[in-house]
């Protein structure tokens, strides 16, 4: 992400002006370079206009600005889009970068669980979280989808921690009313329900929206995942959980839900799959499964750092693409030791490497296709406010 340089001070005017190198994607190109443009924002932060750099003269007046206000990028510099994290775990970011020697259900059991269990303590929560919004804004996040823990007032003061940073986000009380693996982390079906209310109610922050957060299937009842998708479609809101991300957590979901076709199964028929669903992980989802994901809307939060750190697996980009399903990439902290959305980019292609190693024919992804990944992909699950795209201006 570049910095700027004002090259005039003076701006008798409601937008301010940039020119300079801008980079974006779109559906049909991966990567467009924009290069002397001129772009607008609004006094409201929203792009306005975007021209061409040599038209200054005309744009000004046509906008109404004193063209010596515009401040010009250095050749080294340009602009980009802010990075979409479409899946970490604000409370895990206490231990991120330790503690990844077991697979995930060890894992949850031996340091996640007991690291989250301690946010009922607000001023470790404080810390954590102010830690975690400055750092992933320092990365380029500009929006992330935070799962929070079970503590509602731990997960309010996340929001309020984003909205004061300027993060756009979506954050989650996480809810589970069952927990084979660390019997004391867990809620009552109801207690769950009141508290995800009470956070809808108590939730008020511009750049923050609340997300309803089952954890998996795995830590949740049925009661519990069918009366959170009807809170979810009561208020219109995102719903998030984690899917398909380790072989033993796919027989555990077959265990427990032995009348479903398929963990996605599982899903659809709790409701839980919307249009506004984000699902992390999927390594493992069959043709069928993908096929489902499509026909709902929902997408999939690509999360390569945690799959190779907890070795869960290598999920296909490629074929989740080829069935229409959109998808974003996701740092996962603390399964996925960085909290940087380029790692998270290096990962995505490291992944679709090694793939290429087992199987000569698959086609690696290009930075250009992780590029778009780690921000239109994202904002396809987490869309942002209506905003026009680069494209729009620039004809
Ligand atoms: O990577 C993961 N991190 C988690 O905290 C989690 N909970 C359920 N499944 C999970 N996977
Ligand atoms: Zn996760």
């Amino acid at each position: 992400m570049a910095a700027s340089k004002a090259c005039s001070s003076s701006a008798a005017t409601n937008f301010k002006v940039f020119r300079g190198t801008f980079v974006h994607s779109t559906q049909e190109e991966a990567l467009v370079i924009l290069e002397d443009a001129l772009l607008g924002v609004d006094s409201t932060g929203k792009i306005s206009f975007v021209e061409k750099g040599p038209e200054l003269e005309k744009v000004s007046a046509k906008f109404g600005f004193n063209p010596s206000a515009v401040t010009q990028l250095s050749p080294q510099e340009f602009f980009m889009p802010g990075l979409v994290d479409t899946h970490i775990h604000a409370a895990q970011y206490s231990f991120a970068g330790t503690a990844l020697d077991l697979p995930l259900l060890d894992w949850l059991q031996t340091y996640t669980f007991p690291v989250e269990s301690r946010y009922s303590d607000l001023e470790f929560a404080r810390q954590v979280y102010t830690h975690v919004v400055k750092r992933t804004l320092r990365n380029g996040t500009t929006t992330a989808c935070y799962f929070a823990t079970i503590h509602t007032d731990a997960s309010l003061l996340l929001g309020e921690i984003a909205n004061d940073f300027g993060q756009r986000a979506l954050v989650g009380k996480v809810c589970m009313d069952r927990n084979g693996l660390h019997e004391h982390y867990k809620e009552e079906t109801q207690e769950s329900l009141d508290e995800t209310s009470r956070e809808l109610i108590k939730r008020k922050y511009p750049l923050v929206k609340p997300v309803v957060t089952p954890r998996f299937s795995v830590s949740c009842t049925s009661e519990l995942m069918l009366k959170l998708a009807e809170v979810a479609r009561n208020n219109n809101l995102h719903i998030q959980s984690h899917i398909s991300e380790n072989m033993d957590e796919v027989r555990l979901v077959q265990e427990l839900f032995p009348e479903s076709e398929s963990y996605t199964d599982v899903y659809r028929k709790h409701n839980l799959l919307t249009s506004k669903t984000i699902m992390a992980h999927g390594c493992y989802l069959s043709d069928e499964e993908l096929q489902i994901f499509h026909q709902t809307g929902s997408s999939l939060a690509h999360c390569p750092n945690s799959n190779l750190s907890l070795c869960s697996g290598l999920l296909d980009v490629r074929k989740v693409l080829s069935h229409k399903v959109k998808l974003g990439l996701g740092t996962d902290v603390a399964g996925g030791y960085s909290p940087s959305m380029l790692d998270a980019v290096r990962r995505t292609r490291d992944t679709s490497k090694a793939l290429k190693i087992q199987d000569p024919v698959h086609q690696t992804l290009t930075w250009e296709e992780t590029f778009r990944l780690a921000t239109l992909g994202g904002s396809q699950g987490i869309p942002p406010q209506p905003k026009p795209s680069f494209r729009a201006f620039w004809s």
